[in-house]
């Protein structure tokens, strides 16, 4: 059987809704998948040897174009076949170097003179880094071109980068030979993180490292988020699932407020590790109680006072932002309880939605928050991970149009 001459591939982004920032110092954080809220790559065969970029959703309005031959493969001591864990694995900063002249040459055909700004050059970097460790003189893609959409707010909280991230390891892996895609309908919500032959680990592993070429130390936790989907704790790479989570209802306010997790993440005034155990402690007391048996009412209590404390805790770190605080203003009027979620500095508010609040006040709450110039979305936590289909037979017209990427027959690695 030929292998496709296009794939489509499609990973969520998250909402942490405890634990963010002292999960980079090793402690737990509990996160969930975003099932509405997804980034989507299409992948198609060129036979040119060029690959093109397309990033419409930073405000590039030409596609980023490279010669294969441009790469610099020296820099890489060895391509990863997949089977060897030891291989690949550890950051390249050299090759990340070599690639900041070879970035902006890629924007060299621009007829309109439009510069590439900073963010749009990290977008670039993740993708030519990834291709340059993952390139394989097998393949039968004589190049590649890459078009983005996605529904995640970019830099708001919500893990836009390690959704790209998985997309981008996801559609290479394939195009590259490495994976292949699965038979599954369905994933098993099952995973070992250290099964080095797991193509799903494959690509949490290289997702990761293109997290790092966008914000500098990442946990991890966005891109397994993004990789295995579901609700889960996390620490240090460990994940364990974390189930109850569907029995809560969020409401997330995008502030609009523009931030960079890498700047954030970079500027703590010093760390102090009793506030970071204490987050920690707020991450194993939700996993206490979220399967106690608790009454909904005393669950939903005891979660608000969680919601408060991390808040305030991570506030102390220098995170927080008076767009933040106004969120909390409001909801609190009508005593609800919200908390940053991400990185903060802006970006995405997380308000625990009780049972007893009316439809009536959460139209009203809604209808505040947007007057102010906020967005606000309700969404599912938990739905599926990265999420791959033969797309040969869908035209590039086809996927640009499509806003809520309704095609079916999606496939699942487990
Ligand atoms: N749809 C997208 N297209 C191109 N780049 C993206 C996209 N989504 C995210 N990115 C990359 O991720 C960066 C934002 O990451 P970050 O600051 O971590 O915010 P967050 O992950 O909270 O959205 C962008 O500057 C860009 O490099
Ligand atoms: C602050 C942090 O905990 C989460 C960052 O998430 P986001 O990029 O703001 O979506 C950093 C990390 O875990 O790598
Ligand atoms: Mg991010």
């Amino acid at each position: 059987m030929s292998s496709p001459s296009r794939y489509l591939v499609s990973a969520p982004g998250k909402v942490i809704l405890f634990g963010e920032h002292a999960v980079v110092y090793g402690k737990t954080a509990i996160a969930g998948s975003l099932d509405g809220l997804r980034t989507c790559m299409l992948f198609e065969k060129r036979d040119d040897g060029f690959l093109e970029l397309n990033l419409p959703k930073l405000g590039l309005q030409h596609p980023l174009l490279w010669p294969i031959s441009a790469l610099p493969y020296s820099k890489v001591a060895s391509v990863s076949n997949g089977n060897d864990s030891s291989q690949g694995f550890s950051f390249n900063e050299e090759l990340l170097e070599a690639l900041r002249p070879i970035v902006l040459e890629g924007n060299a055909g621009n007829k309109n003179n439009q510069e590439i700004n900073e963010l749009q050059q990290v977008a670039a970097s993740v993708f030519l880094y990834l291709y340059t460790n993952l390139e394989d003189k097998q393949t039968s893609w004589c190049g590649t071109t890459v078009h983005v959409t996605s529904n995640l707010p970019v830099g708001a909280g919500l893990g836009s980068s390690a959704a790209y991230s998985v997309c981008l390891a996801t559609g290479l892996l394939l195009v590259l030979g490495h994976i292949a895609i699965p038979d599954y309908d369905e994933k098993v919500r099952e995973f070992n993180i250290s099964d080095s032959s797991s193509p799903t680990n494959l690509i949490n592993r290289w997702a990761f490292q293109a997290e790092k070429v966008i914000h500098g130390t990442p946990s991890g936790i966005d891109n397994a988020v993004a990789t295995y989907g579901g609700a889960v704790s996390f620490a240090k790479g460990v994940m364990e699932n974390v189930i109850g989570f569907q029995t809560l209802r969020f409401l997330l306010t995008n502030t609009k407020t523009p931030r960079n997790t890498r700047t954030l993440v970079a500027n703590y005034p010093h760390i102090v590790e009793p506030i970071l155990e204490a987050i920690e402690g707020i991450s194993a007391s939700f996993k206490e109680i979220i399967n106690s048996g608790v009454s909904q009412k005393e669950l939903n209590q005891r979660i608000e006072e969680l919601i408060d404390l991390n808040h305030n805790l991570v506030n102390s770190l220098g995170v927080g932002h008076p767009s933040i605080d106004k969120v909390r203003e409001i909801t609190a009027q009508y005593s609800l309880h919200s908390k940053l979620t991400g990185a903060g500095g802006g970006g995405c508010v997380l308000t625990l939605l009780r049972d007893d609040v009316t439809n009536d006040d959460i139209m009203r709450i809604k209808l505040a928050l947007t007057s102010i110039g906020f967005e606000c979305f309700e969404t599912k936590i938990g739905g599926h991970g990265i999420s791959v289909l033969d797309a040969s037979a869908i035209s590039k017209q086809e996927f640009l149009s499509s806003e809520n990427i309704q095609f079916s027959g999606w496939k699942h690695f487990n």
